[in-house]
């Protein structure tokens, strides 16, 4: 005997027969978007006022519906509401209870559409993951100053296409991490200027005959404005789009430094030591400390990047306006918020508790050439064309390459057989420190510049811890 579902229809002088309980199975998603449900209530209490200032609803009634819906936002911080899980969605969910529980709970949703609702949830949890992803990074590049400048001094070769390039300081690569995730920061503030807009009394798409104050409940959830389109409204989910999109942006860093973990901590490499809290070991081979953590941040891009795809397509050909397809918008994107949260706070203690081999990047500077530039540079400055001198040296180069030595072991004869305008101050030339000291440019790798980039963002950092000017 089949089981019949006992589904609360909104819907049920419409309809004759109840959905097929597989329909409802397939259709329902209040498992997924019950994670809305504080956002949801906190719109329906600023909904509520507005009912109550367009005279729809009594005070009595407001003061009821208004502490209903507080007691319910209470269970669910305490996870204790029973989500009915007859309901098709979120939105359901709660009203259901106030219609159960009071004749006039129904009111609730007069002027008011599931289409106008969901989008403005959305928006609300919105604003407080995009600001908790931003604290996140905050931290992480926190972490990552507080590194580069105990290793202001720590010289280590600087890499292109993966190969020895110069000498650079470690701060310098460290700081560029930090450039890279303050960028994420401000694509992530940028956005909060299109999420911040309510929708709420665009209704199911058309607007409401209803005398809604639009801008006064944009007012009381803190909202800068309201949008101006009625359709748009119900309709746009760019917002969830950009943020997977910016959470895409901070993944794919995060997979660049991870990656830089994974092969850094190899023993070809051996330039970092990845705290044993932070890494795992092998069920065969005993000598094994493999780097998981970094491995796990890299391979989760992947859901992040599934992610956008997978909103952009849902997206994609839509017509306009609110189409049932937008329900699936919810799984993409608390995955990414979820996901990219995990990966940050979990590089950020990875790289807290690493330990930088001074020696070993030292060392790996000594090997592979990096000093090559120095000696074109030398000749340059004494005169020779570039080109010419870049010409010198790399025959000197492939001369240390065949003889198997290195720059520093040639004689001052040998030197001189490439070029007469060598002297002996070629030799203090090639050392990696003065290779490093001697850069001039802003945003260089010198000691001077390095300092300069960690005092900027200090100062920031400051900044930004301070409490805000009152207006
Ligand atoms: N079914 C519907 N909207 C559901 C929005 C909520 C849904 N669970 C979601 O997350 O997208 N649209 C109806 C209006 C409504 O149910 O409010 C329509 O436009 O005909």
């Amino acid at each position: 005997m089949s089981k019949k579902p006992k589904q609360n229809y909104a819907w049920s002088g419409r309809f004759t027969n109840k959905m097929n309980e597989q329909a409802f199975e397939f259709s329902k998603s209040i498992d997924i978007d019950k994670k809305l449900a504080v956002f949801d209530i906190e719109g329906s209490l600023a909904h509520l006022k507005s009912l109550l200032k367009a005279g729809i609803i009594s005070k009595e009634e407001e003061k009821s519906l208004r502490n209903e819906l507080e007691n319910i936002k209470g269970k669910i911080r305490d996870n204790s509401f029973q989500f009915d899980e007859f309901e098709e969605d979120v939105h359901m969910a709660i009203e259901s209870v106030l219609r159960k529980k009071f004749s006039f709970g129904g009111k609730i949703h007069t002027g008011r559409s599931r289409n106008d609702q969901v989008a403005l949830d959305e928006r609300l949890y919105l604003k407080d993951a995009t600001q908790k992803i931003i604290t996140e990074i905050q931290k992480l590049n926190r972490n990552l100053l507080k590194r580069a400048e105990e290793h202001k001094t720590t010289i280590m070769p600087g890499y292109t296409h993966l190969q020895r390039a110069q000498p650079v300081l470690l701060a310098h690569h460290l700081l560029a991490y930090i450039n890279m995730f303050n960028r994420d920061i401000q694509r992530f503030e940028d956005a909060k200027d299109r999420i911040n807009i309510s929708p709420l009394g665009s209704a199911a798409l058309a607007g409401t005959p209803f005398n809604l104050d639009r801008h006064e409940v944009a007012k009381i959830l803190d909202f800068s404005g309201i949008t101006l389109n009625s359709i748009d409204s119900v309709s746009d989910r760019d917002y969830v789009i950009e943020f997977i999109s910016n959470c895409s942006i901070t993944m794919m860093h995060l997979s660049r430094l991870a990656e830089e973990f994974v092969l850094w901590s190899s023993h070809e490499f051996s330039f970092i030591e990845i705290s044993d809290e932070f890494a795992s070991g092998s069920s065969i081979m005993p000598q094994k400390k493999n780097p998981d953590m970094a491995e796990l941040v890299r391979g989760k891009v992947g859901r992040v990047y599934g992610n956008l795809i997978n909103i952009l397509t849902i997206m994609k050909a839509l017509p306009l306006s609110y189409n049932r397809d937008m329900q699936e918008d919810k799984t993409p994107l608390f995955d990414s918020f979820d996901t990219l949260t995990a990966c940050i706070r979990i590089s950020s203690m990875m790289l807290a508790n690493c330990v930088f081999n001074k020696e070993k990047l030292l060392e790996a500077t000594k090997r592979g050439f990096c000093n090559a530039t120095e000696i074109a540079d030398y000749l340059a400055e004494k005169g020779i064309p570039f080109r010419k001198a870049h010409e010198i040296c790399g025959k000197i180069v492939a001369y240390c390459v065949s003889k198997n030595v290195t720059l520093e072991e040639l004689s001052m004869e040998k030197y001189q057989e490439f070029s007469e305008k060598f002297e002996k101050n070629i030799f203090s030339r090639l050392n990696p420190s003065s290779s490093i000291q001697l850069k001039k440019t802003k945003g260089s790798t010198s000691f001077k510049e390095v300092l300069n980039q960690i005092n900027y963002w200090k100062r920031k950092f400051r900044k930004a811890d301070e409490p805000p000017r009152k207006p």
